[in-house]
């Protein structure tokens, strides 16, 4: 097969510099989404890097077209490791693109315009790339929850290719006789790697998109499941936990308790120092809730004031302790808001599977019913369905 790299190297600077456009595209709608501009940025350079290499596949290239080339391509790398940096919320060296071109920029002047050695140069700058490449596979080959894992591993895969290529070349460059290595020298290495790297920083360009839309994705299915206000799961995501939950019990005849948690005299606390100070209260209870409650127990705002735990493998009597040490913890709260000292109490219900069934539906109509016989007996108390609530 005869690989024309005039060609390749054509399509190859443009459809990097066309992923630029695409990732600036991108960027415009990624809110919140860091690490898309570099990215951007960094395809640019890359395919004006590329542009300039073009140009001295036909010799006598241009000295500065050489060194120019070089010192982009470099950039680019650099500034896409940065932007794998800012994507995964990490601190990034903003300094580290402009490094690398600095030190690709010197030593091309030097071995290009003073002491002309290609063999030292190109040996050089594939050790750079190699380097770089390689921060940007390591920064990607990470445990991280599906289906952004299958993008960062995609990627990561792009530039692993791209780190042994340069590699070889390095290797190969540096172990054959001088004035033997060209860009426009006949020698199989050339079509080979022009080949490999376009096939890389495609699949790394494609990589990036699917970084961004799954992130996105994640972004969305979390706000879908997220109440706005308190930051716990929302009805539905709760219901959707119950089905998988209850599932288990009747496979494992585990046992799974509800607690049904509402804050007393709401409407009062509302009327008297406003809505907002109601919602004070409402996010204070959550984070309260929140921290008494298990890593694998689920919290959720069921509606309105009213709150709804499922406790995996515990019984009505142990999840009554649990609540309990939680009225207690509400109850010692006060809340400041607005230059006001609120207090407030919570009354709670507590149902369990071996009592109540293992339908969801019954098990909130149980919790709710000891949750109401809580506000009957006089507020802020916990009452166990199968003790007082049974009727
Ligand atoms: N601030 C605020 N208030 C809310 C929210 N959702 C519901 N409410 C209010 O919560 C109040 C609930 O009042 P009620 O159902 O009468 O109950 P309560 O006043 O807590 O009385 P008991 O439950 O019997 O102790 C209503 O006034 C609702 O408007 C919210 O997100 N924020």
């Amino acid at each position: 097969m005869n690989l024309d790299l005039r060609t390749m190297l054509v399509m190859i600077s443009a459809l990097n510099l066309l992923f630029s456009g695409l990732l600036a595209l991108v960027e415009l709608h990624a809110d919140n989404i860091r690490g898309v501009r570099q990215w951007a940025i960094g395809c640019f350079c890359t395919g004006l890097g590329l542009s300039f290499a073009y140009t001295q596949l036909e010799p006598p290239g241009h000295p500065w077209a050489l060194i120019l080339g070089a010192t982009f391509t470099l950039a680019g790398a650099g500034f896409q490791f940065n932007g794998i940096q800012l994507f995964k919320t990490r601190q990034c060296n903003p300094v580290i693109p402009w490094l690398l071109a600095g030190l690709t920029f010197l030593q091309s002047i030097w071995f290009v315009l003073f002491y002309p050695d290609i063999h030292s140069r190109t040996i050089i700058n594939s050790i750079l790339l190699c380097l770089i490449n390689a921060a940007s596979a390591r920064a990607l080959f990470v445990h991280i929850e599906q289906p952004l894992r299958t993008a960062y591993w995609f990627t990561a895969l792009g530039f692993t290719v791209l780190t042994t290529m340069f590699l070889i070349e390095a290797i190969i460059i540096f172990l054959s006789p001088a004035n033997t290595y060209g860009l426009y020298s006949q020698i199989p290495l050339n079509p080979v790697s022009f080949f490999t790297a376009s096939m890389a920083q495609m699949s790394i360009a494609f990589g990036f998109v699917l970084m961004v839309n799954y992130r996105l994705t994640a972004n969305h299915q979390k706000l879908a499941s997220t109440d706005g206000l308190t930051g716990v799961m929302n009805r539905r995501s709760l219901e959707e936990e119950s089905i998988r939950l209850l599932a288990r019990c009747s496979r494992t005849d585990e046992v799974l308790s509800v607690m049904m948690i509402d804050v007393d005299h709401f409407k009062s606390i509302n009327d008297r120092y406003g809505h907002q100070a109601g919602d004070e209260v409402l996010k204070r209870l959550a984070v309260v809730a929140q921290q008494s409650i298990r890593s694998n127990d689920y919290l959720a705002r069921y509606g309105g004031e009213e709150f709804c735990i499922l406790l995996p493998t515990t019984l009505e009597k142990d999840a009554w302790k649990l609540a309990d040490r939680l009225r207690q913890s509400f109850a010692a709260m006060s809340i400041e808001f607005d230059g006001e000292v609120l207090c407030s109490t919570i009354s709670i219900g507590i149902a369990d599977t071996k009592h109540a069934g293992l339908e969801f539906a019954s098990l909130i109509v149980a919790a709710d019913k000891a949750m109401y016989r809580a506000k009957h007996d006089g507020r802020n108390r916990v009452i166990m369905y199968s003790v007082h609530a049974r009727a």
